[in-house]
């Protein structure tokens, strides 16, 4: 242990889309001892693909940077961005890149599998979501019908926590939280959905073993490259979005708003969602609850474009004029628009590139807050503070765009790192027999000023659904033919 902290030491991961962020933190106090990151590269084009050996090369390289720290841990858990279909041959290497949430040219396998299977009614009771182009089980369909062979080679499929759990531990597992993200686990009854399965061709075999909170994944085997010690426990890990719940120490009801490449919107539940919509997930949470969230893929990195082809600084946004922008660069989700592509509306003579960037900020924030009710369950207060979290969540213009448009008290928790911090209180938790989020909320968290609420701009709001609604065609694709992004 080292001199200065008071408890075991455990890791946080976080492989998010662009890159993986590493914690060693004390499980006593919740101190941060030692942090590390390492970028990833994502496909462009049509596709977005990532290679899963450079998210071990990113771990490995960040786990480095954490020092000596890292060889103290006695625990280390993996949350990981959701959905992502990770193939791997009988050796257990990657048989081609890894598609990712945010890549949407499985859109029609998704409208079909629906149809399939009996409708949107059937997908949200069984599964507990109607399946987006994101889903997991929309990429393996794809994967069939383009790539056959790659299908063949296939003797694992994972998602990427999976994947990097599995290179530590030598074992395949996954978790609730990650494995509802898929679509072929049925959240009605918990367990993979074999006439799911049956439907897209794949054999459960090569499946993962769901592992519960609170149990073991599996100890260290990969020493080689690693840090870690012999026998370092390996926790079950989680998706993204449910570590960064149990990083916070969420309780029922309290809505989190994420802002990184992709925006969420998402609270605990007690109760299982089935929303038909399809706007709402109904993920399961990392522990033995619900997580209803809304996911847009046009977040932070559309908006930070937008600013990059005006030449602005990301906080060079000005109020006033009546431009709206739709920022949905690579197509959409929430709403669920998988073919649109971005779109200025209402230019004038006297506009003001910040002003165009500040309607980016709303495009992307519009989105969010619009699945906002969807997600709460009835009986939320509707005027608790929203937390606000990701790598956007330290931006001015990203604070107040939220502020403005939600018309709630927004709370900006000072832990930076909220996925590896609940990875780590999983890890923590495994060590101390207690429950991850209680162990986060002991830290201390969600500590953080909180912005008073202000009156929301109902104008900007309802200017934008008209747009949305105006533009239909447009967005949908039906116009141009332009099917690929
Ligand atoms: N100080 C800041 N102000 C506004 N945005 C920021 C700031 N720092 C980082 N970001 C944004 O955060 C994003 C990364 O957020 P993060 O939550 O780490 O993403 P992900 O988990 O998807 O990889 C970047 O795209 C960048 O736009
Ligand atoms: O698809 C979803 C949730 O459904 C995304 O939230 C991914 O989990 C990616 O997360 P980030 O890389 O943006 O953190």
């Amino acid at each position: 242990m080292s001199s200065a902290s008071s408890g075991p030491l455990v890791v946080g991961v976080d492989s998010s889309t662009q890159s993986t962020k590493v914690l060693v933190v004390d499980a006593a106090t919740g101190e941060v001892v030692a942090s590390g990151q390492a970028p990833h590269t994502v496909s462009s084009g049509a596709s977005r693909e990532s290679d899963p050996e450079q998210w071990w090369d990113a771990l490995c390289e960040a786990l480095r940077q954490c020092g000596a720290a890292a060889r103290e841990a006695a625990a280390v858990s993996v949350g990981g961005q959701q959905h992502g279909l990770v193939t791997l041959d009988a050796r257990g290497r990657p048989v081609r890149p890894a598609l990712l949430w945010n890549d949407v040219r499985s859109a029609p396998q998704a409208r079909r599998l629906v149809e399939e299977l009996g409708g949107a009614k059937v997908w949200a009771d069984r599964v507990g979501s109607v399946p987006t182009p994101s889903f997991t089980v929309t990429k393996w369909a794809w994967l069939a019908e383009h790539e056959p062979a790659s299908v063949r080679a296939t003797a694992a499929v994972r998602l990427p926590h999976d994947y990097l759990t599995q290179r530590l531990t030598g074992s395949g597992t996954t978790d609730r939280s990650d494995v509802s993200g898929t679509g072929w686990w049925a959240s009605a009854s918990e367990s993979y959905d074999e006439e799911i399965l049956r439907l897209v061709g794949l054999d459960p075999a090569l499946l993962p073993r769901v592992v519960h909170s609170g149990e073991v994944a599996g100890t260290v085997h990969a020493r080689g490259e690693l840090p870690f010690s012999k026998g370092t426990l390996v926790a079950p890990g989680a998706g993204d979005n449910a570590a960064a719940a149990l990083g916070l120490g969420l309780r029922p009801g309290t809505p989190v708003l994420s802002l990184g490449t992709s925006g969420t919107v998402y609270a605990v539940s007690e109760r299982r969602p089935t929303d038909l919509t399809g706007a709402v997930a109904g993920f399961a949470d990392a522990r033995g609850a619900w997580l209803p969230l809304a996911c847009t893929l046009n977040c932070t990195l559309a908006v930070d474009r937008v600013a990059a082809l005006l030449s602005l600084d990301r906080e060079a946004v000005r109020p006033g004029g009546a431009v709206t922008v739709l920022p949905y660069l690579d197509g959409e989700r929430t709403p669920d628009l998988p073919h649109a592509s971005g779109m200025l509306h209402g230019l004038r003579h006297d506009t003001t590139p910040g002003q165009v960037l500040q309607g980016a900020y709303d495009g992307a924030v519009h989105a969010l807050l619009g699945a906002l009710d969807a997600v709460l369950d009835a009986d939320a207060d509707r005027s608790e503070p929203l937390l606000l979290i990701g790598g956007g969540a330290r931006g001015t213009a990203w604070q107040e765009t939220v502020r403005r448009l939600s018309g709630r008290p927004v709370q900006i928790p000072e832990a930076r790192e909220l996925v590896a911090l609940g990875a780590a209180a999983q890890a923590a938790g495994l060590l101390t027999g207690e429950d991850p989020a209680a162990v986060a909320r002991r830290w201390g968290t969600a500590r953080g000023p909180v912005l008073d609420a202000v009156e929301r701009d109902e104008a900007t709001l309802s200017r934008i659904s008209s747009l949305l609604s105006d533009a239909a065609p447009l967005l949908n694709g039906a116009l141009d033919g332009a099917h690929g992004v």
